[in-house]
């Protein structure tokens, strides 16, 4: 999941490592060879540079794959504006759930045998006591439900303030992120939020203006704005900050990739495709699925700076064409940004020359956005409609048409009326043209072994299987043919299984990789 980030004290200097000896092949678009390097490990340094602050380079050629970080999360706490969660385990609640109260401080809990609140529990150990003696609880009696929200989103910056009184070093650790103050007090909207709903809320409303200052509290506000990780898996919905990790510079085609464990959520970060020393080391912080236009605008607002990357500055998206639509003057050319790194960009057809304003193709995407929005998650036909009829004005990998081939390519399969057993010959087909149309795309975007490409790959092996039955069993390919295809379902399976491995346990991807051994093993050789 996409983090946000920070930095503030210096690390000091050891010795360079000097990436511009020729190995170095940056995945940015800019010369970092300059920077000066602050810090090593036997995977990474930590350089900086004008640009992009402090970021990550491979200190050594890495295989696909390589641990590069392991990590428990330095602070755990509700996302922003989130409905209430259980404060030890941060689950959230069924309307069915019973409603159970922490015995000290009275915040709504998941069970009083929760595992987060034990004695030695981040709840327990910071904000437990001081909510129970400021009678924090009973403000909720008079709250709105945005309210009610609110107040779990400041219970994360309350939980990094006091951190200062229990454990003074780690609390520097986060001290460490930058805040970004000086770009975020330059934004009106989100200062004066911060200032009302977080601020106020800890210093006045809750009790804590003697403790903790206006100004400290804004910078554990940026600290988390711009270095959280989205972590959990559902009914779990938390942000946590870690070290190290947050270092890692973003790039819209990233060759590291995350994932957290379940209950802890320690952090491992693992080289998604083969990285030489001097490259710098990336994650995503934005959808990978998304334009280049939306994703720019994202990282503006959320992380606050403009991506210059590879894929940005391409019109065509890696020749994905993700972002392009169809002209419907020509009928032949597609439309793209003139200038992909400028957000009021003019389109233009690359046939006809037609041109297009900003403002009218950001109108567009907002109002197809919007019809599929009306059309239920679960239906095929609908979905399908809608692809067939948008085809017409938007490329086929044209990003909205992407994310309703990859519900698709789920949905067949999976729900009443399109189980397995019940899909027709074509049905199978369409699946797998599906699966192949996105697996092309996720090539490009991210490739190596990242989750997306190993979820496809498995969701791919399924009507490649049945098909070479059906037609081996009908006569129509022989056993040399049934051979060939059996052998191309063996390998996406061993693909999917392998990167699907790094999945932590409990998750349906974990569960996924022990479906593609299964599958492997009935099997048998081929
Ligand atoms: C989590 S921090 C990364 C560490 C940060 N560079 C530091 O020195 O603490 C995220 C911030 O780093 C900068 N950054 C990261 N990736 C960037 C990129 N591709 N282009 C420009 N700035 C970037 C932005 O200021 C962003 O808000």
């Amino acid at each position: 999941m996409p983090p946000h980030h920070k930095k503030k004290k210096h690390k000091k200097q050891t010795q360079s490592f000097d990436i511009s000896k020729g190995k170095a092949d940056t995945s940015s678009e800019w010369d970092l060879s300059h920077d000066v390097q602050l810090e090593a490990t036997t995977s990474y340094c930590i350089k900086r540079s004008e640009l992009v602050g402090r970021y990550l380079v491979a200190s050594r050629d890495l295989k696909a794959g390589d641990v590069i970080i392991e990590t428990p999360p330095l602070m755990v706490g509700p996302c922003a504006e989130t409905e209430p969660v259980c404060l030890g385990c941060h689950s959230t609640f069924q309307p069915s759930s019973v409603f159970y109260k922490c015995e000290s401080c009275n915040w709504r809990i998941c069970s009083p045998n929760c595992h987060g609140l034990v004695a030695s529990s981040t709840h327990s150990q910071l904000e437990c006591i001081p909510l129970r003696d400021k009678a924090v609880y009973k403000l909720f009696q008079a709250c709105t439900p945005v309210q009610v929200k609110l107040m779990y989103e400041a219970i994360l910056t309350l939980r990094c303030m006091l951190l200062k009184t229990v454990d003074f070093a780690s609390y520097e650790r986060l001290l460490d992120m930058d805040p970004l103050n000086d770009v975020r007090q330059q934004i009106p909207k989100l200062w004066n939020r911060n200032q009302k709903e977080i601020v106020q809320r800890i210093r006045d409303d809750w009790g804590f203006a003697v403790e903790f200052t206006e100004q400290e509290l804004h910078t554990i506000c940026g600290i988390i704005e711009v270095n959280a990780f989205e972590v959990g898996q559902d009914p779990i919905k938390a942000r946590a900050l870690f070290p190290q990790a947050y270092l890692l510079m973003h790039d819209c085609t990233p060759n590291t990739g995350h994932t957290d464990a379940l209950k802890t959520h320690y952090l491992t970060v693992r080289t998604l495709r083969d990285v030489r020393a001097g490259e710098s080391l990336t994650l995503t912080y934005a959808h990978i699925l998304q334009g280049t236009l939306k994703r720019r605008q994202h990282l503006k607002e959320e992380k606050f700076f403009y991506c210059n990357c590879r894929r940005c500055s391409d019109p065509t998206e890696l020749g994905t064409y993700c972002s392009a639509l169809r002209c419907t003057d020509c009928r032949r050319g597609l439309i793209l940004p003139v200038n992909p790194l400028n957000q009021e960009s003019g389109w233009r057809c690359q046939e006809c020359r037609k041109e297009m304003s900003c403002e009218s193709v950001v109108l567009l995407l907002e109002t197809l956005s919007q019809q599929l929005e009306c059309i239920d998650g679960n239906d095929v036909a609908g979905l399908e409609t809608f692809l067939r009829q948008q085809a017409l004005i938007l490329h086929d990998n044209h990003y909205i048409l992407l994310s309703v081939k990859h519900s698709l390519c789920e949905l067949y399969g999976k729900i009443e009326n399109y189980l397995v057993p019940q899909l027709s010959l074509d049905q199978l087909k369409r699946k797998e043209s599906l699966c192949r149309d996105l697996l092309e795309v996720v090539d490009q975007l991210e490739p190596g072994l990242t989750r997306l490409r190993g979820t496809i790959m498995y969701e791919l092996h399924v009507p490649l299987l049945i098909e070479a039955g059906q037609l081996f069993q009908s006569g129509v390919i022989q056993r040399s043919e049934l051979r060939r295809r059996l052998k191309e379902v063996q390998q996406f399976l061993k693909e999917s299984a392998k990167i699907l491995a790094f999945e932590p346990e409990g998750t349906p991807e974990h569960s996924i990789a022990e479906a593609a051994r299964d599958a492997l093993e009935n099997m048998g050789t081929v």
